[in-house]
């Protein structure tokens, strides 16, 4: 069997450290290279100690001509870096992953509101459950990662939204671990201003993954859709559960709720309707590319309630874009990819 080669940008990061543990389990990807910034010239180990496959190899410099070569290139960089890199590789048949969020977003004055500074363009969205978009993804050279939030959000209604159950009036509360915001130190992050405490931020309609939401629930709905969305940071390493309501329409009872959920999931293979009664616990996603799904109907509010659970770093980053992969390969969607968690 003929191994496809693969590079990671930014290894020594939280998601090219996911990136490379999970393309460590895959049977038809072999780790290239893998490159960063002020870690070049160090060992792997010194970066990702929980990697020992990978220890001793060295991190190379982020340039075009040690990325050259491979047939897949992870971008795991900061938001722009990752344009400006894929901007010298230039064209190419390599299929170019963007985990960050430089090519997410069609709408360059959403851009320009939420992160500010040129657009670079939009590629094809690596959400293989949205509607039409696995055909499209199984076409793609250029592949851009949704962001942790949008990914849980977007599972968690698409099917109301694709089956006319809901209004396009969105209500989102989610909690998130600290790794979503990535290995450099914060103040706001020091494990004494996390630990023991729940707290919101980005409140108000100004986090920049509302456009994102916005965007994918809208192209479902096939009408404008706004998401009122509050992130919270909960004291934890990985991990999102968002608990995402809409107004029902008018006559929705909860059994035809129930039923356009488990036709619209009944073939995903990493997305999980829980059964009924049982509630979503990021604990039930840790490692696994598997969104952990519930949904109900509130019938004194008249709104639809779906509770979700994703662990950010696989199906939220990694996993998600090495399923994307897959299919831009013509591999199995599933394979090398994790379903099953770690419990308790
Ligand atoms: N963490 C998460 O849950 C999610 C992250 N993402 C996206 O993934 C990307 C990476 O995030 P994350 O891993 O959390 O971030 P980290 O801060 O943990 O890692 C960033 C990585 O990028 C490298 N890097 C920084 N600047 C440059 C540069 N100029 N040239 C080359 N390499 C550079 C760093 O190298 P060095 O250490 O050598 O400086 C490091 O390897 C981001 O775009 C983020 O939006 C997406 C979804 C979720
Ligand atoms: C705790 C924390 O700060 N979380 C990050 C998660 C977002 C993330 O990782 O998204 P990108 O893919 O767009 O980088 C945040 O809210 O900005």
């Amino acid at each position: 069997m003929i191994m496809q080669r693969v590079a990671i940008a930014g290894a020594s990061g939280y998601a090219g450290g996911e990136l490379a543990r999970l393309l460590l389990m895959h049977p038809e990807l072999e780790i290239g290279a893998l490159t960063a910034a002020s870690s070049a010239g160090s060992p792997l180990g010194a970066h990702q100690p929980h990697l020992p496959q990978l220890a001793g190899r060295i991190i190379q410099e982020t340039t075009a001509d040690v990325l050259a070569g491979h047939d897949v290139v992870f971008l795991a960089l900061p938001h722009g870096q990752s344009a400006a890199v894929a901007a010298q590789l230039g064209e190419s048949d390599t299929v170019i992953v963007d985990c960050g969020a430089d090519h997410r977003l069609a709408d360059p004055a959403a851009w320009a509101e939420f992160y500010g500074g040129a657009h670079a363009g939009t590629w094809p969205y690596g959400l293989p459950e949205l509607p039409g978009q696995r055909d499209i993804l199984r076409t793609a050279r250029r592949i851009a990662v949704p962001g942790c939030y949008p990914t849980s959000v977007t599972l968690a209604l698409f099917p109301a939204f694709a089956g006319g159950l809901a209004e396009p009036d969105v209500v989102v509360v989610a909690a998130t671990g600290t790794s979503g915001a990535g290995k450099a130190l914060k103040p706001n992050l020091l494990g004494s201003e996390v630990m023991g405490s729940v707290s919101a931020y980005g409140v108000g309609g100004v986090h920049r993954h509302t456009p994102e939401m916005e965007q994918n629930l809208s192209a479902v709905a096939g009408v404008p859709v706004t998401v009122a969305f509050t992130p919270m940071l909960a004291p934890m390493s990985r991990g999102i559960l968002a608990t995402c309501t809409a107004p029902a329409t008018p006559g929705l009872t909860a059994a035809a709720l129930r039923e356009a959920y488990e036709n619209a999931l009944k073939d995903e293979p990493f997305v999980t309707l829980l059964p009924e009664g049982v509630w979503p616990a990021t604990s039930m996603t840790y490692g696994a590319n598997t969104a952990a799904l519930q949904v109900t109907l509130d019938e004194r509010a008249g709104r639809v309630v779906a509770v979700i659970a994703i662990d950010n770093l696989t199906k939220g980053t990694a996993g998600g874009a090495i399923q994307s992969v897959n299919l831009a390969l013509g591999l199995p969607e599933e394979l090398g990819l994790p379903t099953n968690g770690v419990a308790p």
